[in-house]
Protein backbone atom coordinates (compact mmCIF):
# COMPACT_ATOMS: atom_id res chain seq x y z
CA UNK A 1 0.00 0.00 0.00
CA UNK A 2 1.47 3.37 -1.05
CA UNK A 3 0.50 6.43 0.97
CA UNK A 4 0.21 9.43 -1.30
CA UNK A 5 0.32 13.18 -0.85
CA UNK A 6 -1.58 14.82 -3.71
CA UNK A 7 -0.53 18.45 -4.04
CA UNK A 8 -3.05 20.29 -6.19
CA UNK A 9 -5.82 17.74 -5.64
CA UNK A 10 -8.52 20.12 -6.88
CA UNK A 11 -7.00 20.53 -10.36
CA UNK A 12 -7.26 18.52 -13.54
CA UNK A 13 -4.36 16.20 -12.65
CA UNK A 14 -5.31 16.09 -8.96
CA UNK A 15 -8.91 15.02 -9.58
CA UNK A 16 -7.84 12.38 -12.09
CA UNK A 17 -5.26 11.09 -9.61
CA UNK A 18 -8.07 10.66 -7.09
CA UNK A 19 -10.00 8.64 -9.67
CA UNK A 20 -6.94 6.38 -10.00
CA UNK A 21 -6.70 6.04 -6.22
CA UNK A 22 -10.43 5.29 -5.92
CA UNK A 23 -10.10 2.56 -8.54
CA UNK A 24 -7.17 0.93 -6.71
CA UNK A 25 -7.99 0.92 -2.97
CA UNK A 26 -5.68 -2.04 -2.32
CA UNK A 27 -2.70 -0.17 -3.79
CA UNK A 28 -3.11 3.46 -2.81
CA UNK A 29 -4.20 5.46 0.20
CA UNK A 30 -4.45 9.24 0.39
CA UNK A 31 -2.29 10.66 3.16
CA UNK A 32 -2.44 14.36 2.25
CA UNK A 33 -4.55 16.53 -0.03
CA UNK A 34 -3.81 20.13 -0.93
CA UNK A 35 -5.77 22.88 -2.65
CA UNK A 36 -5.27 26.60 -3.08
CA UNK A 37 -8.67 28.32 -3.35
CA UNK A 38 -11.19 25.60 -4.13
CA UNK A 39 -12.11 24.90 -0.52
CA UNK A 40 -15.50 23.39 -1.41
CA UNK A 41 -13.94 20.65 -3.54
CA UNK A 42 -11.14 20.08 -1.02
CA UNK A 43 -13.73 19.51 1.73
CA UNK A 44 -15.66 17.10 -0.48
CA UNK A 45 -12.46 15.19 -1.35
CA UNK A 46 -11.40 15.05 2.30
CA UNK A 47 -14.78 13.61 3.35
CA UNK A 48 -14.53 10.95 0.67
CA UNK A 49 -10.84 9.94 0.92
CA UNK A 50 -10.30 10.61 4.64
CA UNK A 51 -6.65 11.71 4.45
CA UNK A 52 -4.53 12.22 7.53
CA UNK A 53 -4.17 15.91 6.61
CA UNK A 54 -5.29 18.60 4.20
CA UNK A 55 -3.48 21.82 3.34
CA UNK A 56 -5.21 24.87 1.98
CA UNK A 57 -2.49 27.18 0.72
CA UNK A 58 -4.72 30.25 0.44
CA UNK A 59 -4.91 31.06 4.14
CA UNK A 60 -8.19 32.96 3.79
CA UNK A 61 -9.92 29.57 3.22
CA UNK A 62 -8.56 27.95 6.38
CA UNK A 63 -11.49 28.60 8.71
CA UNK A 64 -14.04 27.31 6.23
CA UNK A 65 -12.10 24.06 5.72
CA UNK A 66 -11.30 23.64 9.42
CA UNK A 67 -14.94 24.13 10.43
CA UNK A 68 -16.23 21.76 7.77
CA UNK A 69 -13.86 18.94 8.79
CA UNK A 70 -14.14 19.55 12.55
CA UNK A 71 -15.87 16.25 13.31
CA UNK A 72 -13.36 14.16 11.34
CA UNK A 73 -9.87 13.03 12.43
CA UNK A 74 -8.22 15.13 9.70
CA UNK A 75 -5.51 17.68 10.42
CA UNK A 76 -6.04 20.97 8.63
CA UNK A 77 -3.13 23.27 7.77
CA UNK A 78 -2.92 26.56 5.90
CA UNK A 79 -0.24 28.32 3.87
CA UNK A 80 2.46 27.30 1.43
CA UNK A 81 4.99 26.49 4.18
CA UNK A 82 2.70 23.74 5.49
CA UNK A 83 3.11 21.91 2.19
CA UNK A 84 6.87 21.80 2.68
CA UNK A 85 6.30 20.21 6.11
CA UNK A 86 3.72 17.56 5.24
CA UNK A 87 5.57 16.20 2.21
CA UNK A 88 8.43 15.28 4.53
CA UNK A 89 6.32 13.17 6.87
CA UNK A 90 7.41 9.59 7.47
CA UNK A 91 3.88 8.48 6.57
CA UNK A 92 4.15 9.82 3.00
CA UNK A 93 5.56 7.38 0.43
CA UNK A 94 4.87 9.24 -2.82
CA UNK A 95 4.30 12.94 -3.47
CA UNK A 96 2.25 13.81 -6.55
CA UNK A 97 3.28 17.32 -7.63
CA UNK A 98 0.18 18.59 -9.42
CA UNK A 99 0.25 22.28 -8.48
CA UNK A 100 0.40 24.56 -11.50
CA UNK A 101 3.33 26.91 -12.10
CA UNK A 102 6.26 28.23 -10.06
CA UNK A 103 4.05 27.81 -6.96
CA UNK A 104 4.81 24.07 -7.07
CA UNK A 105 8.58 24.43 -6.86
CA UNK A 106 9.15 24.73 -3.09
CA UNK A 107 7.06 21.70 -2.16
CA UNK A 108 8.68 19.57 -4.86
CA UNK A 109 12.10 20.54 -3.55
CA UNK A 110 11.03 19.79 0.02
CA UNK A 111 9.87 16.32 -1.06
CA UNK A 112 13.11 15.72 -2.96
CA UNK A 113 15.19 16.87 0.00
CA UNK A 114 13.31 14.37 2.18
CA UNK A 115 14.24 11.61 -0.28
CA UNK A 116 10.62 10.98 -1.32
CA UNK A 117 9.50 9.45 -4.58
CA UNK A 118 7.98 12.31 -6.55
CA UNK A 119 5.42 11.72 -9.29
CA UNK A 120 5.89 15.00 -11.09
CA UNK A 121 3.23 16.70 -13.21
CA UNK A 122 4.34 20.24 -12.33
CA UNK A 123 6.70 20.72 -15.29
CA UNK A 124 7.42 24.34 -14.34
CA UNK A 125 9.51 23.02 -11.42
CA UNK A 126 12.02 21.51 -13.85
CA UNK A 127 11.80 24.40 -16.30
CA UNK A 128 12.72 26.90 -13.59
CA UNK A 129 15.26 24.91 -11.60
CA UNK A 130 15.86 21.61 -13.37
CA UNK A 131 19.58 21.46 -12.70
CA UNK A 132 19.13 22.18 -9.00
CA UNK A 133 16.16 19.83 -8.53
CA UNK A 134 17.88 16.90 -10.29
CA UNK A 135 21.13 17.54 -8.40
CA UNK A 136 19.30 17.48 -5.05
CA UNK A 137 17.25 14.44 -6.06
CA UNK A 138 20.46 12.55 -6.89
CA UNK A 139 22.01 13.59 -3.56
CA UNK A 140 19.00 12.28 -1.61
CA UNK A 141 18.26 9.29 -3.83
CA UNK A 142 14.79 10.68 -4.50
CA UNK A 143 13.17 9.19 -7.59
CA UNK A 144 11.35 11.59 -9.91
CA UNK A 145 8.80 9.75 -12.04
CA UNK A 146 7.28 11.93 -14.77
CA UNK A 147 3.53 12.31 -15.09
CA UNK A 148 3.56 14.62 -18.12
CA UNK A 149 2.35 12.34 -20.93
CA UNK A 150 5.35 12.84 -23.25
CA UNK A 151 7.87 12.29 -20.46
CA UNK A 152 5.98 9.30 -19.16
CA UNK A 153 6.20 7.89 -22.70
CA UNK A 154 9.95 8.50 -22.86
CA UNK A 155 10.43 7.08 -19.37
CA UNK A 156 8.50 3.95 -20.36
CA UNK A 157 10.59 3.60 -23.55
CA UNK A 158 13.76 3.83 -21.48
CA UNK A 159 12.93 1.18 -18.87
CA UNK A 160 15.50 -1.61 -19.25
CA UNK A 161 17.57 0.35 -21.79
CA UNK A 162 21.16 1.49 -21.61
CA UNK A 163 20.68 5.27 -21.53
CA UNK A 164 24.05 5.84 -23.23
CA UNK A 165 22.46 4.26 -26.32
CA UNK A 166 19.92 7.07 -26.64
CA UNK A 167 20.51 9.15 -29.78
CA UNK A 168 17.60 11.52 -29.28
CA UNK A 169 14.08 11.86 -27.96
CA UNK A 170 11.22 13.05 -30.13
CA UNK A 171 8.48 14.89 -28.26
CA UNK A 172 5.13 14.78 -29.99
CA UNK A 173 2.96 17.93 -30.04
CA UNK A 174 -0.71 17.93 -30.94
CA UNK A 175 -0.37 21.41 -32.48
CA UNK A 176 -3.21 22.60 -30.24
CA UNK A 177 -6.49 24.20 -31.34
CA UNK A 178 -4.78 26.54 -33.83
CA UNK A 179 -2.74 24.06 -35.83
CA UNK A 180 -2.29 25.41 -39.38
CA UNK A 181 -3.51 28.91 -38.47
CA UNK A 182 -1.49 31.99 -39.41
CA UNK A 183 -0.84 35.30 -37.56
CA UNK A 184 -3.61 37.22 -39.34
CA UNK A 185 -6.12 34.79 -37.78
CA UNK A 186 -4.38 34.42 -34.43
CA UNK A 187 -4.27 38.15 -33.62
CA UNK A 188 -8.00 38.05 -32.93
CA UNK A 189 -8.38 34.74 -31.04
CA UNK A 190 -9.82 34.84 -27.54
CA UNK A 191 -9.19 32.68 -24.49
CA UNK A 192 -12.49 30.82 -24.81
CA UNK A 193 -11.32 29.46 -28.17
CA UNK A 194 -7.70 28.85 -27.12
CA UNK A 195 -8.93 26.80 -24.16
CA UNK A 196 -10.54 24.23 -26.47
CA UNK A 197 -7.76 21.66 -26.82
CA UNK A 198 -8.54 19.12 -29.55
CA UNK A 199 -7.47 16.00 -27.60
CA UNK A 200 -6.95 16.69 -23.91
CA UNK A 201 -9.07 18.19 -21.16
CA UNK A 202 -6.65 20.13 -18.93
CA UNK A 203 -6.35 23.13 -16.63
CA UNK A 204 -6.50 26.63 -18.12
CA UNK A 205 -2.80 27.49 -17.96
CA UNK A 206 -1.50 24.39 -19.73
CA UNK A 207 -4.32 24.62 -22.29
CA UNK A 208 -3.15 28.09 -23.33
CA UNK A 209 0.45 26.84 -23.35
CA UNK A 210 -0.60 24.08 -25.74
CA UNK A 211 -2.31 26.61 -28.00
CA UNK A 212 0.83 28.80 -28.20
CA UNK A 213 3.22 25.77 -28.33
CA UNK A 214 4.92 27.12 -25.21
CA UNK A 215 3.92 23.81 -23.64
CA UNK A 216 6.25 21.99 -26.02
CA UNK A 217 9.04 24.44 -25.26
CA UNK A 218 8.58 23.86 -21.54
CA UNK A 219 8.54 20.12 -22.21
CA UNK A 220 11.87 20.30 -24.08
CA UNK A 221 13.45 21.84 -21.00
CA UNK A 222 11.68 19.33 -18.75
CA UNK A 223 13.05 16.45 -20.87
CA UNK A 224 16.55 17.87 -20.81
CA UNK A 225 16.73 17.66 -17.02
CA UNK A 226 14.66 14.55 -16.44
CA UNK A 227 16.67 12.42 -18.85
CA UNK A 228 20.05 14.19 -18.74
CA UNK A 229 20.00 15.08 -22.45
CA UNK A 230 22.04 17.53 -24.50
CA UNK A 231 19.97 20.26 -26.18
CA UNK A 232 20.54 18.80 -29.65
CA UNK A 233 19.13 15.43 -28.52
CA UNK A 234 15.61 16.86 -28.15
CA UNK A 235 13.33 17.12 -31.18
CA UNK A 236 9.68 18.09 -31.55
CA UNK A 237 7.27 16.76 -34.16
CA UNK A 238 3.63 17.71 -34.56
CA UNK A 239 1.38 14.66 -34.37
CA UNK A 240 -2.20 15.97 -34.28
CA UNK A 241 -3.81 12.67 -33.24
CA UNK A 242 -1.99 12.44 -29.83
CA UNK A 243 -1.83 8.65 -30.01
CA UNK A 244 1.97 8.44 -29.98
CA UNK A 245 2.91 10.20 -26.76
CA UNK A 246 6.62 10.52 -27.62
CA UNK A 247 9.52 8.47 -28.95
CA UNK A 248 13.11 7.54 -28.25
CA UNK A 249 15.58 6.96 -31.07
CA UNK A 250 18.56 4.78 -30.18
CA UNK A 251 22.09 4.73 -31.62
CA UNK A 252 21.25 1.69 -33.79
CA UNK A 253 18.44 3.65 -35.47
CA UNK A 254 15.64 1.82 -33.66
CA UNK A 255 12.76 3.98 -32.50
CA UNK A 256 10.56 3.07 -29.54
CA UNK A 257 7.31 4.85 -28.83
CA UNK A 258 4.60 4.62 -26.23
CA UNK A 259 1.04 4.87 -27.53
CA UNK A 260 -2.38 5.07 -26.03
CA UNK A 261 -5.56 7.09 -26.12
CA UNK A 262 -5.12 10.61 -24.74
CA UNK A 263 -6.11 10.00 -21.13
CA UNK A 264 -3.98 11.40 -18.30
CA UNK A 265 -5.16 8.71 -15.90
CA UNK A 266 -2.73 6.39 -17.67
CA UNK A 267 0.52 8.31 -17.01
CA UNK A 268 -0.76 9.20 -13.54
CA UNK A 269 -1.38 5.57 -12.57
CA UNK A 270 1.93 4.53 -14.18
CA UNK A 271 3.84 7.08 -12.08
CA UNK A 272 2.00 6.24 -8.85
CA UNK A 273 2.31 2.51 -9.40
CA UNK A 274 5.88 2.38 -10.73
CA UNK A 275 7.54 -0.09 -11.03
CA UNK A 276 4.27 -2.02 -11.07
CA UNK A 277 2.13 -1.73 -14.21
CA UNK A 278 -1.47 -1.72 -12.98
CA UNK A 279 -4.20 -3.42 -14.99
CA UNK A 280 -7.29 -1.35 -15.80
CA UNK A 281 -10.25 -1.46 -18.12
CA UNK A 282 -9.87 1.97 -19.73
CA UNK A 283 -10.80 2.19 -23.40
CA UNK A 284 -8.11 0.66 -25.64
CA UNK A 285 -6.73 2.09 -28.89
CA UNK A 286 -8.62 0.69 -31.86
CA UNK A 287 -6.22 1.28 -34.75
CA UNK A 288 -9.06 1.06 -37.26
CA UNK A 289 -10.39 4.27 -35.70
CA UNK A 290 -6.90 5.81 -35.87
CA UNK A 291 -5.78 4.63 -39.27
CA UNK A 292 -3.98 7.90 -40.03
CA UNK A 293 -1.14 8.84 -37.72
CA UNK A 294 0.47 11.93 -39.26
CA UNK A 295 3.57 14.00 -38.56
CA UNK A 296 4.71 17.47 -39.55
CA UNK A 297 7.22 20.09 -38.45
CA UNK A 298 6.02 22.81 -36.05
CA UNK A 299 5.48 26.27 -37.58
CA UNK A 300 8.06 28.17 -35.56
CA UNK A 301 7.48 31.45 -37.40
CA UNK A 302 3.86 31.61 -36.30
CA UNK A 303 4.16 29.88 -32.93
CA UNK A 304 7.25 31.75 -31.80
CA UNK A 305 6.99 30.62 -28.18
CA UNK A 306 8.48 27.25 -29.06
CA UNK A 307 11.54 28.87 -30.69
CA UNK A 308 11.92 31.32 -27.79
CA UNK A 309 11.75 28.51 -25.23
CA UNK A 310 14.32 26.47 -27.14
CA UNK A 311 16.64 29.47 -27.20
CA UNK A 312 16.19 29.90 -23.43
CA UNK A 313 16.99 26.21 -22.92
CA UNK A 314 20.22 26.56 -24.93
CA UNK A 315 21.14 29.80 -23.14
CA UNK A 316 20.63 28.07 -19.79
CA UNK A 317 21.29 29.77 -16.43
CA UNK A 318 18.24 31.72 -15.25
CA UNK A 319 16.82 32.14 -18.79
CA UNK A 320 14.26 29.30 -18.46
CA UNK A 321 13.17 30.69 -15.08
CA UNK A 322 12.60 34.13 -16.63
CA UNK A 323 10.83 32.56 -19.60
CA UNK A 324 8.51 30.66 -17.27
CA UNK A 325 7.67 33.66 -15.09
CA UNK A 326 6.93 35.89 -18.08
CA UNK A 327 4.79 33.16 -19.60
CA UNK A 328 2.80 32.68 -16.37
CA UNK A 329 2.04 36.41 -16.17
CA UNK A 330 1.10 36.70 -19.85
CA UNK A 331 -1.06 33.58 -19.92
CA UNK A 332 -2.91 34.95 -16.91
CA UNK A 333 -3.34 38.29 -18.73
CA UNK A 334 -4.50 36.55 -21.92
CA UNK A 335 -7.06 34.54 -19.96
CA UNK A 336 -8.44 37.87 -18.72
CA UNK A 337 -8.43 39.32 -22.24
CA UNK A 338 -5.75 41.86 -21.26
CA UNK A 339 -3.18 40.91 -23.92
CA UNK A 340 -3.55 39.41 -27.38
CA UNK A 341 -2.54 35.89 -28.38
CA UNK A 342 0.29 36.98 -30.67
CA UNK A 343 1.57 39.64 -28.27
CA UNK A 344 2.58 37.07 -25.68
CA UNK A 345 5.72 36.00 -27.60
CA UNK A 346 6.97 39.59 -28.03
CA UNK A 347 6.47 40.31 -24.34
CA UNK A 348 8.22 37.12 -23.24
CA UNK A 349 11.13 37.96 -25.50
CA UNK A 350 11.35 41.50 -24.10
CA UNK A 351 11.27 40.14 -20.53
CA UNK A 352 14.14 37.78 -21.36
CA UNK A 353 16.12 40.78 -22.62
CA UNK A 354 15.30 42.82 -19.50
CA UNK A 355 16.23 40.49 -16.62
CA UNK A 356 20.00 40.23 -15.97
CA UNK A 357 21.47 36.86 -16.95
CA UNK A 358 22.78 34.58 -14.19
CA UNK A 359 24.89 31.67 -15.43
CA UNK A 360 24.74 29.35 -12.41
CA UNK A 361 21.64 30.24 -10.41
CA UNK A 362 20.88 28.81 -6.99
CA UNK A 363 17.44 28.91 -5.37
CA UNK A 364 17.67 32.54 -4.22
CA UNK A 365 18.65 33.60 -7.75
CA UNK A 366 15.63 31.76 -9.15
CA UNK A 367 13.32 33.49 -6.67
CA UNK A 368 14.80 36.88 -7.56
CA UNK A 369 14.72 36.23 -11.31
CA UNK A 370 11.13 34.99 -11.09
CA UNK A 371 10.03 38.12 -9.23
CA UNK A 372 11.89 40.50 -11.56
CA UNK A 373 10.56 38.75 -14.66
CA UNK A 374 7.00 39.02 -13.35
CA UNK A 375 7.42 42.77 -12.86
CA UNK A 376 8.76 43.32 -16.37
CA UNK A 377 6.16 41.07 -17.99
CA UNK A 378 3.36 42.90 -16.21
CA UNK A 379 4.80 46.24 -17.29
CA UNK A 380 4.84 45.07 -20.94
CA UNK A 381 1.34 43.63 -20.60
CA UNK A 382 0.07 47.00 -19.42
CA UNK A 383 1.22 48.51 -22.71
CA UNK A 384 -1.06 46.23 -24.71
CA UNK A 385 -3.93 47.94 -26.50
CA UNK A 386 -6.24 45.41 -24.88
CA UNK A 387 -4.94 46.24 -21.43
CA UNK A 388 -7.29 47.69 -18.85
CA UNK A 389 -4.89 47.45 -15.93
N1 LIG B 1 -3.89 18.80 -16.89
C1 LIG B 1 -3.14 17.98 -17.59
O1 LIG B 1 -3.65 17.11 -18.31
C2 LIG B 1 -1.65 18.07 -17.50
C3 LIG B 1 -1.04 18.92 -16.59
N2 LIG B 1 0.32 18.94 -16.48
C4 LIG B 1 0.94 19.83 -15.50
O2 LIG B 1 0.39 19.54 -14.23
C5 LIG B 1 0.30 20.74 -13.43
C6 LIG B 1 -1.15 20.90 -13.00
O3 LIG B 1 -1.92 21.14 -14.13
P1 LIG B 1 -3.52 21.12 -14.10
O4 LIG B 1 -3.98 20.04 -13.20
O5 LIG B 1 -3.96 21.17 -15.49
O6 LIG B 1 -3.81 22.55 -13.43
P2 LIG B 1 -5.17 23.06 -12.75
O7 LIG B 1 -5.20 24.51 -12.95
O8 LIG B 1 -6.31 22.25 -13.20
O9 LIG B 1 -4.93 22.74 -11.20
C7 LIG B 1 -3.94 23.39 -10.49
C8 LIG B 1 -3.89 22.96 -9.05
O10 LIG B 1 -2.88 23.74 -8.38
C9 LIG B 1 -3.51 24.45 -7.27
N3 LIG B 1 -2.87 25.75 -7.17
C10 LIG B 1 -3.01 26.80 -8.01
N4 LIG B 1 -2.24 27.84 -7.59
C11 LIG B 1 -1.64 27.44 -6.46
C12 LIG B 1 -0.76 28.07 -5.53
N5 LIG B 1 -0.34 29.34 -5.69
N6 LIG B 1 -0.32 27.35 -4.49
C13 LIG B 1 -0.72 26.06 -4.30
N7 LIG B 1 -1.56 25.41 -5.12
C14 LIG B 1 -2.01 26.09 -6.20
C15 LIG B 1 -4.98 24.55 -7.63
O11 LIG B 1 -5.75 24.74 -6.46
P3 LIG B 1 -7.24 25.40 -6.48
O12 LIG B 1 -7.93 24.86 -7.70
O13 LIG B 1 -7.84 24.88 -5.21
O14 LIG B 1 -7.12 26.87 -6.48
C16 LIG B 1 -5.20 23.20 -8.30
O15 LIG B 1 -5.35 22.21 -7.33
C17 LIG B 1 0.81 21.87 -14.34
O16 LIG B 1 2.15 22.12 -14.07
C18 LIG B 1 0.64 21.31 -15.74
O17 LIG B 1 1.57 21.86 -16.66
C19 LIG B 1 1.12 18.15 -17.25
C20 LIG B 1 0.57 17.32 -18.18
C21 LIG B 1 -0.86 17.22 -18.39
C1 LIG C 1 -1.47 15.73 -21.63
C2 LIG C 1 -0.16 16.39 -21.69
O1 LIG C 1 0.86 15.85 -21.37
C3 LIG C 1 -0.12 17.77 -22.21
O2 LIG C 1 1.11 18.37 -21.95
C4 LIG C 1 -0.37 17.63 -23.66
O3 LIG C 1 0.74 17.05 -24.21
C5 LIG C 1 -0.68 18.90 -24.29
O4 LIG C 1 -0.72 18.71 -25.63
P1 LIG C 1 0.14 19.52 -26.68
O5 LIG C 1 1.00 20.51 -25.97
O6 LIG C 1 0.93 18.49 -27.41
O7 LIG C 1 -0.92 20.18 -27.50
MN1 LIG D 1 2.58 17.01 -21.98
Amino acid sequence: MKRIAILGSTGSIGTQALEVVAANPALFQVEVLSAHRNSALLIEQARKFKPNAVVVTDESRYKEVKDALMMLPIKVFAGERSLDDVVQWESVDVVLGAIVGFAGLNSTLAAVDAGKTVALANKETLVVAGELVMRRAAAKNAAIIPVDSEHSAIFQCLVGEDTTAVEKVILTASGGPFLGRKPNYLVNVKASHALQHPNWSMGAKISIDSATLMNKGLEMIEAKWLFGLRDEQIDVIVHPQSIIHSMVQFTDGSVKSQMGLPDMKLPIQYALGFPQRIANNYKRVDFREHSKLTFELPDLKTFRNLAIAKEAMIRGGNAPCVLNAANEVLVHAFLQNKVGFMEMSDMIEKTLESVPFIANPEMDDHRKSDAEAREYALEYAKKSQLSMY
